[in-house]
């Protein structure tokens, strides 16, 4: 069985694409970066603990399947070493899109995927820059309105109304919507799942 560490509709939409039949167990963890964490070491370490947070509740559930694989993933928008995670308020949000406005931003995505042992650990993070236009305040504060903004990171979602601001990316689409679907595709065949070789297709 896999299990999807996540509360995300996003990842669950996207997983959903490459695999047919998996568990969704959503991982509450402290989703605060250490001093001095560099972006990179900090959306790695995310993953892992979502996955191994997993790992606990799949167990306390009383689920026998050793073979179980466990996958999380973690997303934010980084701009000048500095990491966004989700805006709490409007405030928030427009103190995030103003410092994304009219220039580029790194947007990181990593996976992790192990097994109940954690002698088998697979991470991977993904890079996209995405450029956006000058924002107006105006615009911010509406924006904040459509309710779009409230569960994303950098207060934005590409997939949404938020594709208005992005003048181009370089990277990866669904790994900024939150599941990088080439990366995921390769660390779950080092575990033995493969999207397209699945029975259930034929
Ligand atoms: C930048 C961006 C982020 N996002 C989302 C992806 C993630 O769901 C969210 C970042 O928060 P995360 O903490 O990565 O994920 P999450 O709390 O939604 O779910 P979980 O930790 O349980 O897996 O922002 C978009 O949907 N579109 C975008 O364009």
């Amino acid at each position: 069985m896999l299990v999807l560490a996540s509360a995300s509709p996003r990842r669950k939409e996207l997983l959903s694409l490459l695999v047919k039949e998996f568990l969704v167990l959503p991982a509450d963890i402290d989703e605060t970066p250490y001093e001095n964490e560099g972006a990179k070491d900090y959306v790695i370490r995310m993953a892992v603990e979502k996955a191994k947070a997993a790992t606990l509740i799949y167990q306390g559930q009383g689920h026998q399947d050793v073979s179980a694989v466990f996958m999380a993933s973690d997303t934010s928008v980084v701009v000048d070493g500095h990491i966004l995670g989700k805006p709490s308020s409007l405030d928030e949000s427009k103190s995030m899109l103003r410092q994304l406005s009219g220039r580029s931003h790194q947007v990181l995505t990593s996976l992790c995927v192990c097994n109940q042992a954690y002698d088998h650990i697979a991470t991977q993070c993904v890079i996209s820059e995405v450029h956006f236009r000058s924002l107006s305040d105006v615009e911010i504060t509406q924006y904040w309105k459509t309710g779009e903004p409230q569960d994303k990171a950098g207060s934005y979602a590409i997939q949404g109304v938020g594709s208005v601001f992005v003048e181009s990316l370089v990277g990866s689409y669904s790994a900024v919507v939150g599941l990088p679907m080439f990366e995921s595709a390769q660390l779950l065949a080092q575990f033995g799942i493969h999207p397209l070789e699945e029975k259930s297709y034929e």
